[in-house]
């Protein structure tokens, strides 16, 4: 199954989850100077930075709203990336977080999970219920992929709704429950499941009781770097290391800003704060 193969990965390279939120403005003049094309100058800046640190990283995540921004252009440079990262045996998460009724969804399915977008994984958001998620099954069952749904985000708002009580508890416990309910019907050797939640690094007060409540749950944790969570803060969500990847992408890939030779090398800047993320989140293991 998918998950045991990032959970092996895990095991392999770490919890990093390099994000490609790859917006013009982060990318070097000289590179838009050579490629111009806008699909030709957001992969290349990908390939480039995925080259340099594809032996330390365990799964890459585009954006998909930093592709479609750009247009047809933009959406060759988002298809081109997953193309490459899956010639080179990498693992990718296709950050889509959609949401719509089943007839709908199957048709994300069939273009995020199976068409000219395939990752292995993609996100989802589960506001509009369980059959909204139900028809990407198939693509657990029968294709190998995995989803990662929207659970308790990182961003300030969460407290909008997913705070709101429900029966005594805040309203991601009944999103959870239902995605944990689900996710015991489809488990890989590594005792998780494909079926994974989105839980944010960034709010830390209820993250024990979230990881003891879903101790057999995989989690993307984002939030970590740009938006401030720290590595001991991601670690309360990790179980000894592993049961999740842990996603920056500002962080990482307009790292080289703070360097004057940057624009040359950043890639190499990347790689230096992918290196120093680890390392971050490896002392928080053993503090
Ligand atoms: O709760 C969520 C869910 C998804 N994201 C996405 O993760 C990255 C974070 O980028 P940074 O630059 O590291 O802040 C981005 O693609 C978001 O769309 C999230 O931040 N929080």
């Amino acid at each position: 199954m998918i998950i045991d193969r990032l959970y092996n990965t895990v095991e392999e390279k770490g919890n990093i989850c390099l994000g490609l939120d790859s917006r013009l403005e982060f990318i070097p003049e000289g590179l838009k100077e050579k490629y111009r094309d806008i699909s030709k100058i957001i992969f290349q800046f990908n390939k480039k930075i995925i080259d340099e640190t594809r032996d330390i990283v365990t799964i890459y995540k585009p954006q998909i709203a930093y592709y479609e921004a750009y247009g047809i252009e933009g959406l060759i440079a988002y298809k081109n990336t997953l193309k490459y990262i899956k010639e080179i045996g990498a693992l990718s998460i296709g950050d889509i977080k959609r949401g719509d009724i089943a007839s709908t969804a199957e048709m994300y399915g069939k273009a995020h999970l199976d068409g000219e977008f395939e990752a292995d994984f993609i996100t989802l958001n589960p506001y509009m219920g369980m059959d909204s998620i139900t028809p990407y099954l198939k693509y657990i069952e029968e294709g190998d992929k995995g989803i990662f749904v929207l659970v308790r985000t990182s961003n300030p708002g969460a407290k909008d709704f997913e705070y709101l009580d429900v029966s005594g508890e805040p309203l991601y416990y009944s999103v959870g429950d239902k995605l944990q309910e689900l996710a015991s019907k489809y488990k890989g050797a590594s005792g998780y499941s494909p079926i994974g939640m989105v839980v944010g690094g960034t709010h830390t007060d209820e993250a024990t009781e979230i990881r003891n409540r879903y101790k057999d749950m995989f989690f993307l944790i984002p939030g970590y770097g740009a938006q401030g969570a720290k590595g001991e803060d991601v670690n309360l969500y990790l179980n000894d290391g592993n049961g999740g990847v842990v996603n920056s992408s500002r962080g990482i890939i307009t790292n080289y800003k703070k360097y004057e030779d940057g624009e040359e090398n950043f890639h190499k800047y990347a790689r230096e704060a992918v290196l120093k993320m680890k390392e971050d989140l490896l002392n928080a293991r053993w503090l």
